[in-house]
């Protein structure tokens, strides 16, 4: 058994669409789907507005290293391609595995390039964080404390403003 909790981006074509088929390939493991969110651009920021999701999924059969390929799978599915030259450029969609814990609850760590976890910039991305909240109140990103406190930190203030509900927009799941 493993829990993950993984992100959902997109910034081109029909957003609502390529979040969607993520939720929708990752089917039965899904546990919990966050609200959308409208969310500025984050590392690069001349590009479109993002919207952003988060889901808390589970699976028996599934590791963290699973969850890497589960979540490239969905971007290949939509036509994800990669810019060398940004980093943090446009996509139409993004599925970033934040983190995972173990059968026995235990918050999973991992410092291979290919998977890293928790990952690495989850805690300085209120477009991460406010949806997470959604689907687990509670939650803490292991290694830097609890959701609320993090999004109530000073330092992101000003992106956990720019993060906007789209209540007009909604995913449907399994769950
Ligand atoms: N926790 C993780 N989740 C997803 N990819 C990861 C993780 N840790 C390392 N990677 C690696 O990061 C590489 C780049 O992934 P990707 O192109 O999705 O990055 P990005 O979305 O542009 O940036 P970011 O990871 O900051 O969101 C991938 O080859 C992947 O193997
Ligand atoms: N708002 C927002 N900004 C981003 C996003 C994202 O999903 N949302 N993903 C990125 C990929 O690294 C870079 N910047």
């Amino acid at each position: 058994m493993s829990r993950a909790v993984l992100s959902l981006g997109s910034n081109l074509g029909d957003r609502l669409a390529h979040l969607q088929a993520a939720v929708t390939l990752l089917g039965g493991a899904v546990r919990r789907v966050s609200e959308v969110y409208e969310t500025p651009p984050w590392g690069d920021t001349e590009q479109p507005s993002y919207l952003n999701a988060v889901v808390l999924v589970e699976d028996a059969a599934t590791g963290p290293r699973a969850w890497l390929e589960r979540a490239r799978a969905c971007e290949a599915a939509e036509g994800r391609e990669r810019d060398p030259e940004r980093r943090f450029g446009p996509r139409t969609l993004d599925v970033d595995v934040i983190a995972v814990w173990d059968a026995g609850g235990r918050p999973v760590t991992s410092a291979d390039p290919e998977l890293i976890l928790p990952h690495p910039r989850a805690h300085l991305r209120a477009f991460v964080l406010r949806p997470w909240q959604d689907v687990e109140p509670a939650g803490e990103l292991p290694g830097h404390g609890r959701l609320t406190d993090l999004l109530g930190a000073p330092e992101l203030a000003a992106d956990v403003a720019g993060v906007t509900a789209r209540p007009d927009l909604s995913l449907e799941s399994m769950a």
